[in-house]
C-alpha cells in the first residue's frame, strides 16, 4: 500500500502546522474601545489542534477580545502573534491562515447563496470550487436555497450561509463568534461535531460561545472572561456558563 494514501479521511482544506507550535500568541492582551480596557488582561497561547472557548456574560469583553486578537480592533495594550507574525489582516498571509464568522451582516445582498460561496473560493485558490461549494451547501442544508440572495433567507439560514463560506476556504485558524446563534438544535450538534473532528486533525480554533453542550462538544480549554479572567477546563467553564457563576465547583 503506498505510504502517500490518505487514510484519515480528514477534511483536506486546512494545511497541517507542526505539531506544538504556537498558531496564536496573546501576551498581556487589554482589548476595549478609544484607550479603555473592557476586561481583565489576557494571554493564552493556542496551537493546532487546540479550541479555546471564550466564556463569559454578556457585555464581558468576549467579542471585543478576538476582534482584537484578529487585527479588526487596535489593542489598548500588549500583542498578539499570529503563525508567528504579527496580525495585519491586509496581508495575504493572513488572509490564506485566518477564517473568521463574525457580524451576520457580512455579505453581499446582490449575490446568491451560491455566488457568495464561489467569491470567497476565488479569493482564497480554491480548487475543485464546484466540488466545494456543494459539499457545504449540502451540510448545512442550503441546496435548495443555493440560487436565494441573503435578505430573502431566514437568520438562521444566512447564518449558515456565513458559516459555509468559512468552511470553503483554506485555514489553520478559525475564528468563530457565537456560531451556534440562530442555529436549530440538530445544526448545532452537526456543527459542533464537524468542528471538533476538524480541531482533532490540525485546526486551531477560537470560539466565543455562550452554549454549554456546544463547548463541551468543541473546546480543549476555555478562558472566563471578566474584569479578571480565569483560565478552566471545559467542563468547568460549561458549568459555569450554566449558573452564570465563574467560581462554581
Ligand atoms: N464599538 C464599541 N464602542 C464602544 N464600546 C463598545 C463597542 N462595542 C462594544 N462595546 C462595549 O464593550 C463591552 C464589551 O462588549 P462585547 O461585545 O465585547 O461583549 P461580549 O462579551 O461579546 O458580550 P455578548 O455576550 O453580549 O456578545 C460592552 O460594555 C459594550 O457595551
Amino acid at each position: 500500500m503506498s505510504k502517500a494514501t490518505n487514510h484519515s479521511g480528514a477534511n483536506q482544506h486546512h494545511r497541517p502546522i507542526p505539531a506544538r507550535k504556537d498558531v496564536v500568541r496573546a501576551e498581556k492582551l487589554q482589548a476595549g474601545y478609544a484607550g479603555k480596557a473592557v476586561c481583565g488582561v489576557v494571554s493564552f497561547s493556542l496551537h493546532s489542534s487546540q479550541s479555546l472557548a471564550l466564556v463569559g456574560p454578556n457585555g464581558a469583553g468576549k467579542s471585543t477580545v478576538v476582534k482584537t486578537v484578529v487585527g479588526q480592533l487596535e489593542a489598548v495594550s500588549g500583542t498578539t502573534l499570529i503563525n508567528g507574525n504579527e496580525v495585519d489582516d491586509r496581508t495575504l498571509d493572513f488572509r490564506r491562515e485566518v477564517a473568521v464568522v463574525f457580524d451576520d451582516d457580512a455579505f453581499f445582498p446582490a449575490l446568491t447563496v451560491e455566488e457568495h460561496l464561489a467569491i470567497v473560493c476565488a479569493g482564497h485558490g480554491v480548487d475543485e470550487v464546484e466540488d466545494v461549494i456543494s459539499a457545504e451547501l449540502e451540510f448545512f442544508g442550503l441546496s435548495a436555497l443555493a440560487k436565494s440572495r441573503p435578505y430573502n433567507l431566514s437568520s438562521g439560514q444566512r447564518r449558515r450561509m456565513l458559516l459555509a463560506a468559512a468552511f470553503v476556504r483554506p485555514r489553520s485558524l478559525l475564528v468563530l463568534d457565537e456560531p451556534e446563534q440562530r442555529l436549530d438544535t440538530s445544526m448545532r450538534h452537526k456543527l459542533a461535531a464537524r468542528l471538533r473532528a476538524e480541531v482533532d486533525s490540525g485546526l486551531a480554533l477560537l470560539v466565543v460561545t455562550h452554549d454549554p453542550e456546544f463547548l463541551i462538544t468543541v473546546a480543549t480549554k476555555a478562558l472566563f472572561i471578566a474584569d479578571t479572567i480565569h483560565a478552566m477546563t471545559p467542563g468547568r467553564a460549561a458549568e459555569a456558563i450554566a449558573s452564570e457563576n465563574p467560581h462554581a465547583d
